[in-house]
């Protein structure tokens, strides 16, 4: 291959992508995530069952962005996915009072688990455009976020549906997984 060639290659195709999961518990605002920062828009969503996976590039840095069904019965393949994994994006909404202690325990077993020991945890406080949304520190209290000790973690206040906050969270694991301040 020729130098020109060569170039054009590694441009279209940058020797590394970064792996993240988007885990929550179902109706949290996971694939309105996923797809607000693919493609920009609200998109009408389901209830996933599976997964999506879709490529972002943000600040010249390739993310393949998994997003994993939330319901109960579907939890428990979460781990499936988890080799590999530089980063996870924990997805909650902020309104759901009820069942944010069933999130911590979701979050501190993915925590333990071997092929995640290495990754940044993200979480996601979305919704917050609802009055009734919980904090950050609300959150942060709800789900121990501070005796975390193993992993570095961040939250950040999100509404999926505007976008608000998406970008800050993604920076942040940018910032961790490349080393560097991403401003
Ligand atoms: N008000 C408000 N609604 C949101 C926000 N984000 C998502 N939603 C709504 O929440 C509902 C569930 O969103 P999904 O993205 O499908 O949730 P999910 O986490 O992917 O759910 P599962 O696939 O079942 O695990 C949809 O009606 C979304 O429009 C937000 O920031 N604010
Ligand atoms: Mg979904």
């Amino acid at each position: 291959m020729g130098a020109f060639m060569s170039r054009f290659w590694f441009m279209l195709f940058p020797a590394k992508e970064y792996k993240i999961v988007v885990v929550g518990l179902d109706n949290a605002g996971k694939t309105t995530t996923l797809y607000k920062l693919h493609l920009g828009e609200v998109v009408t969503t389901h209830p996933t069952v599976g997964s999506n996976v879709e490529e972002l590039v943000y600040k010249n840095i390739r993310f393949e962005v998994w997003d994993l069904g939330g319901q109960e019965r579907l939890r428990t393949s979460w781990a499936t996915y988890y080799r590999g994994t530089h980063a996870v994006i924990a997805v909650i909404d902020s309104t759901d009072r009820a069942r944010i202690s069933i999130m911590k325990d979701e979050l501190f077993r993915l925590l333990q688990h071997d092929d995640l020991l290495q990754a940044a945890v993200l979480v996601f406080a979305n919704k917050q455009d609802l009055k009734e949304a919980m904090s950050p520190a609300e959150i942060t209290d709800a789900l121990s976020l501070h005796s975390i000790k193993s992993h570095d973690w961040h939250i950040q206040a999100c509404c999926a549906l505007t976008g608000a906050g998406l970008y800050d969270g993604l920076g942040w694991i940018a910032g961790k997984v490349t080393g560097k301040t991403t401003t």
